[in-house]
């Protein structure tokens, strides 16, 4: 995915932003393209507020003088835009390779209108390529990924490798908020209503990258500009 692409779609996102509008900031190289062209229409006089996925988002927000809200006091989020690692034909994503999920699922799960940003290149016709990332509690985690496994065995989903994700150090990484990350090679996941409903009833698991029914629209930046897939009602 070339940063032109990126920047394209960033710069097709800007334009659903209005005056008076809480905005999601989402969390990765395409996101960050977003929050830059934001920073120049900020500087502008666009106002609005803002409400980050990560630390690092935040980081570069603040930096640009975007105005920033504490989420536990933001009204209404009125638009997300967000990259994605993955989409399918029904706008589902596998998300969560930049260890942002759970922050991201919250915050688009909470808002009126969920855009993905990306590039051609993560068009799929069916998830799993892509490792689905899994958020877990340190505490058990050999625990809950032999839980996890076994239950991708009684899915019908055989031989997939979960790994721990690991920091540059070699130690299990920790996210923002202060978990793990346990990535699963299914290289294709038939069913993500099923997977992403059984993930969720085990015990240390806090949170999946599968974003089922979040993404509103997908914008497709290209060389040249972008276009929108919007969801079908
Ligand atoms: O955890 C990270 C996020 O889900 C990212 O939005 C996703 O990995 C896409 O990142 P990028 O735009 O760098 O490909």
């Amino acid at each position: 995915m070339s940063d032109i692409a990126k920047r394209n779609a960033a710069i097709e996102a800007l334009k659903l932003v209005e005056d008076g509008m809480t905005l999601g900031l989402g969390t990765g190289s395409t996101a960050a393209f977003f929050v830059e062209e934001l920073g120049k229409k900020v500087q502008l006089g666009l106002d609005v507020i803002c409400v980050s996925t990560s630390e690092v988002t935040e980081a570069q927000a603040r930096s640009l003088n975007i105005p920033m809200a504490d989420l536990d006091t933001a009204p209404t989020i009125h638009l997300t835009i967000d990259g994605a690692d993955e989409f399918d034909p029904e706008l589902r994503l596998i998300k969560g390779g930049g260890a942002a999920l759970l922050r991201e699922k919250i915050i688009a799960d909470s808002s009126d209108m969920m855009v993905v940003i990306t590039d051609a290149s993560k068009q799929v016709a069916q998830l799993g390529a892509f490792p689905l990332p899994v958020e877990v509690n340190p505490f058990g985690m050999a625990l809950t990924k032999a839980r996890i496994e076994e239950t991708l065995e009684i899915l019908g989903m055989y031989g997939i490798h979960v790994n721990v994700r690991l920091n540059e150090g070699g130690g299990p990484l920790l996210t923002d908020g202060g978990h793990h990350i346990l990535d699963l090679h299914c290289k294709a996941i038939p069913d993500p209503d099923m997977l992403g409903a059984v993930l969720d009833q085990i015990p240390g698991v806090v949170e999946h990258g599968l974003f089922l029914d979040i993404a509103d629209a997908v914008i497709i930046g290209t060389e040249t500009g972008a276009e929108t897939i919007a969801r079908e009602e």
